[in-house]
């Protein structure tokens, strides 16, 4: 095996999409950004694993072609700007790209670079499996039970950046039009308040929801989780909830059944001839306590339920379905610990979804291994990137597992069809990690396992991809 790069050729291709499908050169044109902080160790020790698997997996009839945008601290100290247009130009025109962490400073200075780049390419979802793999160490008992998709709002809610900082002329205007003309009383403290506001829209829901869903059944998953906290945020978490619900129905009604839906269903199974004020007992407990307009409600819903699906979703039949439910996200998130096996593609917002990545990459070995891609499935454009950030600390160090990165790589690959190379690299890092031969965050959990650098665990994956051991 070689892993002796072959002569460029005389011009890579250009990735496009024709009737919503990729059109992948055999030497695409790949824009990457190498990263703030640990990004550039990572980021080199990342693309020799790419390049490895694609020469092992093609014998040379495929090649990326890297192209180096800058962002970041790179860009700045080499362009003055932090985000040049020239940069996102060129994931404009190759559509698929592949990025280091960026740093964002808290407080003050520049908004997140991350953030422009999937808002200015509308990369409306994030992307985020969560998968378990053997010999991985982890602080749950049963991470096998770990194999979650989250599908994470990108485009909006309180990323969307409309914050106003506290004491400013704008925060003043604000607090006053919400007083005087809006007649909110409940600021408790309005002249020491910084404003921030979370739009989530209809378009937008639906959108991320419709991708979930397509995701859910293009893979045969079982379920689809809308993640919300519509218990405090009725407007914009609770219409969330609402209109996914209503996406399913609408646009998924044969292949989906939604959880009230499988519990009015099985109900009718179980006893036959329930009646239907026994069914809406059944599937709202409080039932009985309830104004006779709602108890009115349920018993439609039981009734409308029963006269639309029974023939198509009956008799167990809903059960070959993807079942959407609901979860709200204080609740999710002790049960993506204590529960794992109940949940498996969860639709959520921006900052739900941020949450929920970092906390589940804990339980499949940390933030070390969490990849991610964002992505528009309308035009087709996609930038890969991990879920973990720059750690500044280990900067330079040759030291931070680069497994994110390099998961995220086998997304791309899987992105642009090429799944033997993808294949390749995830059953080389996992021999490697069967291996015992991992970063410092890994050798930390492990007994008797050898630490290595950055490098030497990308050189542990190449070596594990010689064909006598594929
Ligand atoms: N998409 C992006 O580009 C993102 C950028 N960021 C930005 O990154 C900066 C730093 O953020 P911070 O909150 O410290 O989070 P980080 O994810 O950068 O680091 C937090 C901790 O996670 C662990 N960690 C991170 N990367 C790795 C890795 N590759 N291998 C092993 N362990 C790893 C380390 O844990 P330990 O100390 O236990 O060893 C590290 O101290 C901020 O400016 C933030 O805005 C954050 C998230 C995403
Ligand atoms: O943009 C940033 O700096 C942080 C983004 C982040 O945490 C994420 O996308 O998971
Ligand atoms: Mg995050």
């Amino acid at each position: 095996m070689t892993t002796e790069p072959h002569p460029t050729p005389p011009e890579g291709g250009r990735i496009s999409i024709q009737n919503g499908l990729l059109q992948v050169p055999d030497h695409p044109i790949i824009p990457f950004i190498e990263g703030d902080g640990t990004g550039r160790d990572i980021w080199r020790a990342s693309v020799r694993v790419f390049d490895a698997a694609v020469e092992v997996a093609y014998g040379g009839a495929r090649r990326i072609e890297w192209r180096e945008v800058l962002a970041g601290e790179k860009a700045f100290n080499e362009t003055g700007d932090w985000l040049p247009e020239a940069t996102v130009a060129t994931f404009r025109d190759y559509l698929v790209g592949i990025k280091g962490p960026l740093t964002t400073p808290v407080g003050g200075g520049i908004r997140s670079l991350n953030v422009a780049l999937r808002q200015l390419l509308d990369l409306y979802v994030c992307l985020r499996p969560v998968k378990w793999y053997q010999g991985v160490p982890s602080p749950v008992y049963r991470p096998d039970q770990v194999d979650m998709v989250i599908f994470r709002e990108n485009s909006e809610d309180i990323y969307a950046g409309v914050e106003y900082r506290e004491g400013t002329p704008e925060v003043k205007k604000l607090v006053a039009f919400l007083r005087d003309e809006m007649g909110v009383k409940k600021i408790r403290f309005p002249d020491s308040s910084g404003i921030g506001i979370k739009p989530v829209s209809r378009e937008g829901t639906e959108r991320l929801v419709r991708a979930a869903i397509r995701y859910a059944l293009a893979q045969g998953r079982r379920s689809v989780t809308l993640v919300h906290k519509g218990n405090i945020m009725k407007f914009t978490e609770g219409a969330f909830r609402d209109w996914g619900y209503a996406l399913a129905a609408r646009e998924f009604r044969a292949e989906t059944v939604s959880e009230r839906e499988s519990w009015i269903l099985s109900n009718r199974e179980s006893g036959s001839g329930i009646s239907t004020v026994d069914n809406a007992r059944a599937i709202e407990p409080g039932y009985d306590l309830m104004v006779e307009e709602r108890r009115a409600e349920v018993r439609d819903e039981v009734e409308g339920c029963l006269s639309e699906l029974w023939d198509s979703h009956g008799n167990g039949q809903w059960k070959n379905r993807v079942l959407v439910r609901d979860a709200i996200a204080d609740i999710t998130l002790q049960q993506v610990l204590t529960r794992a096996s109940s949940f498996d593609v969860i639709a959520t917002m921006n900052l739900n979804g941020d949450y929920l990545s970092d906390a589940l990459a804990a339980q499949i070995g940390g933030i070390g291994i969490a990849p991610g891609g964002n992505i528009n499935y309308d035009t087709g454009h996609a930038i890969f990137e991990a879920t973990h950030g720059t750690a500044p600390k280990y900067a330079d160090q040759d030291k931070v597992n680069p497994g994110s990165v390099i998961l995220s790589g086998v997304m791309m690959f899987r992105h642009l069809n090429w799944e033997e190379a993808a294949d390749l690299i995830e059953r080389s890092l996992e021999a490697a990690i069967a291996q015992k031969r991992v970063t410092y965050d890994f050798h930390r959990l492990m007994d008797g396992a050898t630490k290595l650098k950055t490098s030497e665990f990308a050189d542990a994956i190449i070596e594990n991809m010689a064909p006598n051991r594929a």
